[in-house]
């Protein structure tokens, strides 16, 4: 099976461990690690993990913009997880993403830096080259913001576009701010939408307090077009809903390292288990027991095959209605 993922907006990941730090203080910090990151570079790493370790054969791909001038951080991570590299360079650097992790309050902090400015034939020449390649998939993934330049309709239109005919390959997306605001108003939806409940809320402009109130707005979504809604909730869980049902999986208590990438691993391990045809309550085990192994670690990494699987039966399910 052949994934792609697409991150327009990568970033190179800053993580200080900073127990205890303050604002506004001199804080020293013991231990700070830079991964190459963003959404799609995460999950294609995580994908080549579990293709690595389970035998599913998935063949990944990684592509987008990346800024030439500090590119050798991603290009190392595609040579160690074996992900081809179909990046478009652009003149100038990737930006970094600041994060800032405290064992002790159990927090990781976020500064998301606005990324390198695109030009219109820039986006032009890198969907042109990715266009062709996206038919040959079984699935895509379109995933993170958008960096400066790139119109927030993008994504609405690469779903509008690839999904063309009904024969394309399974399209997943995990955006927020306007980019999400405006794939929710677009026409067409993608089979699978993986949103934390903030960008949900952001997005459809409500506040969405009940299980009730989630599933309904779930269910919007599905009335127009998507297959599987997973809805993230941070350390309380996730929802997966679909036509036939909806299931809630309560995470594994697990030693926290750093949240950064947690919604990656879920979204990586429900593509992993839809294109290998696991039904949505397994698809969400996998996906909740990949989170869950993401974040005893920095940066996007499974942890070991028996550590990860020992994880898979801790994930508790219940059925909603
Ligand atoms: N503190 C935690 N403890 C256990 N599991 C967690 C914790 N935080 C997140 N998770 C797991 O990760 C999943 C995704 O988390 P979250 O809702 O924060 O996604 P996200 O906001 O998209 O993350 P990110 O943007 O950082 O990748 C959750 O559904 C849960 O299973
Ligand atoms: O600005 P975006 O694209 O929404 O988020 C970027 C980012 O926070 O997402 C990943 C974690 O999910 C990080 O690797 C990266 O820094």
């Amino acid at each position: 099976m052949k994934v792609l993922t697409v991150t327009l907006n990568p970033a190179l990941d800053l993580t200080v461990q900073a127990p205890g730090w303050q604002p506004g203080a001199v804080n020293v910090v013991p231990r700070a690690q830079t991964d190459a990151g963003g959404k799609g570079v995460n999950v294609a790493a995580l994908l080549a993990d579990w293709a690595a370790q389970s035998g599913e054969a998935l063949s990944v791909s990684a592509g987008g913009f990346l800024g030439a001038g500090n590119a050798s951080a991603f290009e190392a991570l595609f040579r160690e997880r074996g992900i081809a590299d179909v990046f478009t360079r652009i003149p100038g650097e990737t930006r970094l993403g600041v994060k800032i992790v405290d064992p002790q309050a159990s927090s990781t902090t976020d500064f998301n830096l606005p990324g390198v400015q695109v030009s219109a034939a820039q986006l032009e020449e890198m969907l042109g080259h990715l266009s062709g390649l996206a038919r040959q998939q079984d699935a895509v993934v379109l995933a993170g913001s958008l960096p400066p330049g790139v119109p927030p309709d993008l994504y609405a239109r690469a779903v509008a576009a690839l999904a063309q005919g009904g024969s394309g390959p399974l399209l997943a997306v995990d955006t927020s701010g306007p980019a999400l605001r405006e794939l929710l108003q677009a026409e067409r939806l993608p089979q699978l939408l993986k949103p934390n409940i903030h960008e949900l809320e952001a997005a459809l402009g409500r506040l969405l307090p009940s299980d009730a109130d989630r599933l309904d707005a779930a269910r919007e979504l599905l009335a127009r077009g998507a297959e599987w809604v997973a809805l993230s909730l941070g350390e309380e869980g996730a929802w997966l809903v679909w036509e036939g049902g909806a299931v809630r999986a309560l995470p594994p208590r697990v030693d926290v390292v750093s949240t950064v990438g947690a919604g990656d691993a879920m979204v990586a391990g429900l593509v992993s288990a839809r294109l290998a045809g696991l039904d949505p309550a397994a698809a969400l085990r996998r996906a909740t027991a990949f989170a869950a192994g993401n974040i005893t670690r920095l940066g996007a990494k499974l942890p070991p095959y028996d550590e990860l699987m020992a994880l898979h039966p801790q994930v508790r399910l219940q059925k909603g209605c």
